[in-house]
């Protein structure tokens, strides 16, 4: 079987995030447990210098600017060049602005993988699934919402929720664990978007890349279950960090992936 966490740990692939103004210690902070190295970029100065070193992009639409926007597409852009995945967070995505601004961004930049929740990837695949902000509010499992979005943009698709669903159009899969704490901590999302950066980066298929970058946060968010209780989302989120840090490939390799 692969031996991704290993191969991310001997690699220590440089994760470049242009992250939202909420989350970003959270997203450096996931990528760093799992071995990988984590950059921050705001300047444009900076932006072909920190792309030409990294391994991986993902761009974080949740606190989008236009500035940010153009950022975004230079960083998309030159990673599209270079051949390195570029992941995408639509960050609620079906307000106003920010879908115009995406409309800009998916026009100059493909994206390899779009993580997002049920609503998020609802909107690319023209399905109305019920969400508010930056939370979907409808948790039933539909895998041909994932489908239809990775046919639409031609990216592999993670759709996280109660059960995360992957797809790329064709290969589809569903991992079943999860804990609800994930959904109370904000930014758990943005986390599993760099995630699937991190794997990414090292990956040589991107199913096979997302599925691992599923289950890696869905069995270290239920290690920090056993550890925290239910009752301590506070203490869940540092037994987070421990467990995304002492997870290992046999774990990864032992976790349920159901395939569609
Ligand atoms: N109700 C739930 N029960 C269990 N796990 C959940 C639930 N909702 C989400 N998750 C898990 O929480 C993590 C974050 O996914 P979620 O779908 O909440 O992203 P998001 O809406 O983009 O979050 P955020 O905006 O806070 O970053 C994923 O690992 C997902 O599987
Ligand atoms: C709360 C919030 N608002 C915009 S982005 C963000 C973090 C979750 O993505
Ligand atoms: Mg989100």
């Amino acid at each position: 079987m692969m031996q991704m966490i290993e191969k991310i740990r001997a690699n220590q692939p440089v994760v470049v995030n242009l992250a939202n103004s909420v989350t970003p210690q959270h997203v450096a902070d996931a990528v760093s447990m799992l071995g990988g190295s984590p950059l921050m970029l705001e300047a444009p100065q900076e932006a072909d210098e920190f792309v030409d070193i990294a391994q991986a992009v993902i761009l974080n639409i949740g606190t989008i600017t236009q500035e940010r926007l153009a950022l975004m597409i230079k960083v998309g852009k030159r990673a599209n060049e270079r051949g390195i995945p570029v992941i995408l967070d639509p960050v609620a995505v079906g307000m106003a602005y920010r879908s115009t601004c995406l409309k800009e961004l998916a026009a100059a930049v493909h994206f390899d993988y779009i993580r997002g929740n049920a609503s998020e990837i609802g909107w690319f695949a023209d399905v109305d699934v019920a969400g508010k902000g930056i939370d979907a509010l409808d948790q039933s499992l539909d895998v041909s919402i994932a489908q239809k979005a990775a046919l639409a943009t031609g990216a592999t698709i993670l759709q996280s929720g109660v059960q995360d669903v992957i797809s790329d159009g064709t290969k589809t899969a569903v991992v079943s664990y999860d804990n609800p704490l994930l959904a109370v901590n904000v930014g758990a999302g943005d986390m599993l978007s760099a995630v699937v950066g991190t794997f990414g980066a090292i990956a040589d298929d991107s199913v096979d890349a997302a599925v691992a970058a599923a289950m890696a946060f869905s069995l270290a968010g239920n290690q920090a279950g056993a550890q925290a209780g239910i009752d301590r989302p506070g203490t869940y989120m540092a037994a987070l960090y421990d467990a995304l840090y002492q997870l290992t490939d046999v774990d990864l390799n032992a976790g349920v992936v159901a395939w569609h």
